[in-house]
């Protein structure tokens, strides 16, 4: 174990607890970002030795910012030296956050041992067992969801009924305790809801865990206002008032008076060739941190690209290898299209590339901070759900707030390439109501922070809620 200095007297001690994958801790790490930038606070992050380095630009951003680093706790079903979502994809949810739980007596034993220990924790609610250790220290926890108001919804509801025959049996689930009573096919719901195992102690636990975050003393979601209202509002009815909070976009509030955000920026030749491109000519790829997709979903993508005749940026992630060879590009591909498009391996600054001027649409998964990310950008999306949350996200894009389309659906579907061509080729070419719409709601996204916004407002209240706590 690894800690800083003994924070400051003077300022409210918080621990901030970020979930090991780049779509839960990117969010938590701009609130934490905004909360060091606002003063009054000692921030410790909790984080396990592997995801250290991923802290670098925030602890650079603020050296007050201190860490404590406890090592990864083993889990049979993870590989040794596994500590990331992206390490080994979605699947790995559900041990990485079993194993994350054995993290609670190092907790306990670091803050007895502390001269001045946390007075509160903010935690992903993908850690929801840390209310039970919030519980134990007699402190407050705040859950953090990087996820909409609809999604906290739908998944409360969901472990809910989980164990009963009716939620088992019935191939759609509606929602009749939500606005709007929205239903959606089992394929659709969460990829945790969808793995339980009733027979597996480690499955209730987790479920017992998802439900502790209803108890948190505060909840902050990154959304806001004129994007999720309903929703938000009945979160607020349901916790009370004076604990929910809409805070998002969160990358917009962690972004500097200039607009750029210390914690997601970096410099990029993309954006050197973006700037070569017309206004709205490019369609940025992504599928979030940590989907990998197959060959055949790959070629059917470098296919759609290549008959689309548009100019593209594409984030590519490590592809899974079924058949032994070495990559699952088109033979011939980058060459072909070297006048018109850009591939990366690896990792890019999302937010810059949606925010060029030249960036007119985005197929993306529809993984929240995509979700959030396009709308800040005011972007229209091409949608390909595949897992977790998207099915529902996409559903919101599409049908609720209308700045998307749908180009296919599912993990293992495979887009047909000359359908994908067009959809592509059109959404560029021509002006569609998504994309009017798209930047109608960067507006609302944009109004949200400012002075006075929801999110402004609702950030400002956090804030005072945490700095009233007792000192210890
Ligand atoms: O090359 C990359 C790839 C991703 N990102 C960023 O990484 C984040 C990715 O988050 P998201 O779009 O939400 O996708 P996932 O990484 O897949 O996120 C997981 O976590 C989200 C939050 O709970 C869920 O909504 C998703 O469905 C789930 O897959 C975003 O901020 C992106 O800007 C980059 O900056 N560069």
């Amino acid at each position: 174990m690894s800690s800083s200095p003994p924070p400051s007297a003077t300022n409210r001690h918080v621990l901030v607890f970020p979930y090991p994958a780049q779509g839960h801790m990117l969010p938590l790490l701009d609130l934490t970002n905004h909360l060091a930038s606002h003063g009054g606070f000692t921030i410790t992050i909790l984080v396990t030795p592997k995801i250290l380095p991923l802290l670098h630009p925030l602890l650079q951003t603020h050296p007050s910012i201190q860490t404590l680093v406890l090592p990864f706790p083993s889990h049979p079903k993870l590989p040794v030296g596994a500590e990331h979502v992206s390490h080994i994809g979605n699947h790995g949810n559900f041990p990485i956050m079993t194993a994350l739980r054995q993290l609670h007596d190092p907790i306990v034993e670091w803050f007895s041992s502390h001269p001045s220990p946390p007075v509160a924790i903010i935690s992903d609610f993908f850690l929801g067992w840390t209310q039970c250790l919030a519980d134990h220290l007699q402190i407050p926890r705040v859950a953090f969801y990087s996820v909409s108001s609809l999604l906290v919804h739908v998944m409360n509801s969901c472990w809910v009924h989980i164990k009963t025959d009716c939620f088992r049996s019935s191939p759609v689930i509606e929602f009749t305790e939500i606005p709007k009573s929205p239903s959606f096919k089992k394929e659709q719901l969460p990829s945790l809801v969808k793995q339980y195992q009733d027979s597996d102690p480690d499955w209730n636990l987790l479920r017992d865990d998802v439900l502790a975050n209803t108890c948190s003393w505060a909840c902050v979601v990154d959304t806001f206002e004129n994007l999720d209202l309903e929703y938000l509002d009945h979160l607020r009815k349901l916790w009370g008032e004076g604990r929910v909070f809409g805070v998002g976009p969160l990358h917009l509030i962690g972004a500097a008076k200039d607009g750029r955000n210390p914690i997601r920026e970096s410099s990029s030749e993309i954006l050197t060739w973006l700037d070569k491109c017309p206004d709205d000519s490019v369609v940025y790829v992504c599928f979030g941190s940590q989907k990998q997709l197959s060959r055949q979903q790959v070629e059917a993508l470098a296919s759609g690209l290549e008959k689309s005749g548009a100019r593209f940026v594409w984030v590519v992630k490590t592809i899974h290898e079924t058949d032994g060879r070495s990559n699952g590009i088109p033979v011939g591909f980058e060459d072909r299209v070297s006048n018109r498009g850009i591939l990366v391996k690896g990792w890019v600054s999302q937010v810059a590339i949606l925010n060029h001027r030249a960036v007119g649409g985005f197929l993306s998964h529809c993984g929240w901070n995509s979700v959030l990310e396009s709308i800040a950008s005011g972007v229209m999306v091409l949608g390909w759900p595949m897992e977790a949350d998207q099915f529902i996200n996409a559903r919101l894009l599409v049908e609720d707030w209308g700045v998307a389309v749908r180009i296919c659906e599912g993990a293992n579907s495979v887009p047909e390439s000359e359908e994908l061509g067009k959809v592509i080729a059109e959404s560029l070419s021509r002006d569609s109501s998504e994309k009017m719409k798209a930047k109608a709601l960067k507006r609302e996204a944009v109004g949200a922070v400012r002075p006075n916004g929801s999110s402004w407002k609702d950030m400002q209240a956090f804030i005072y809620k945490l700095i009233q706590l007792p000192q210890n």
